[in-house]
């Protein structure tokens, strides 16, 4: 099927963008995905796979591979699995964000990320800019939350954060605002499973 760099909107949708190397992706992102639609009351939810992590040395398993898998196990009529990235030319978030409002003036997009990315959100390029543009949802990990709540970026923006009770109102909150979300846990990552051999050619 041909998919198209920008895929139609409408005006005032919610769609949430998780971004990830999915190198490979595992049940951790299919749980927080559900989480997230259901939480945020998001209308859509985009995985970006990311062309390579701007602050990961080694570069990720090929794109196609990584959209095929993703493509596998995330199976959901509101998930669209997407290479924008590689289309656009980023690698940034910040980057990515700011052609996406470009393009969709009107939509209402939400970042997702799990509870370690918080953690060092204030390394990444522009992330002042990232919090201050869109509204933010973090979902927990295992043994992240605690330095996810003490790190610079919660502690900075610790005004602006939406109680978990209030999650429905995050996508359409004006900006600053973040909510961090106590969904279940699922103690999966890419690296174990490639530690493990779970995902060698
Ligand atoms: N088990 C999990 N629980 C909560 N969030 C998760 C989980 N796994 C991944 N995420 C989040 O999903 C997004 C994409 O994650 P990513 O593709 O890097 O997977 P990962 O398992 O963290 O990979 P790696 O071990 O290679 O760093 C990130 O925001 C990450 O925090
Ligand atoms: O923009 C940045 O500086 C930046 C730094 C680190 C990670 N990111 C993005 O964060 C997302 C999660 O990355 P990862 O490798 O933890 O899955 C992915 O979309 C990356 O491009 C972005």
């Amino acid at each position: 099927m041909m998919r198209h760099a920008y895929p139609y909107l409408a005006p005032g949708m919610t769609v949430g963008l998780l971004g990830g190397s999915f190198d490979p992706p595992h049940e951790g992102h299919v749980q927080i995905s559900r989480a997230a639609l259901k939480r945020f009351g998001l209308d859509q939810l985009w995985w970006l796979v990311t062309p390579g992590n701007p602050l990961k040395e080694n570069p990720p398993a090929s794109m196609a591979r990584r959209v095929q898998a993703a493509r596998e196990i995330m199976d959901h009529p509101k998930v669209r699995i997407s290479d924008i990235e590689a289309r656009l030319g980023t690698r940034y978030t910040a980057q990515t964000l700011r052609a996406l409002r470009k393009s969709y003036p009107r939509v209402r997009f939400v970042w997702l990320m799990g509870a370690d990315n918080l953690a060092h959100f204030h390394r990444w390029k522009d992330w002042r800019e990232i919090l201050d543009s869109v509204p933010v949802g973090v979902l927990a990990r295992p043994g992240e939350r605690i330095s996810a709540r003490l790190s610079p970026a919660a502690r900075i923006y610790s005004r602006y954060r939406i109680p978990a009770a209030q999650s429905q109102r995050l996508a359409r909150a004006e900006t600053p605002a973040w909510c961090f979300l106590n969904v279940p846990m699922i103690d999966a990552s890419s690296t174990e499973i490639r530690k493990r051999g779970g995902w060698s050619e």
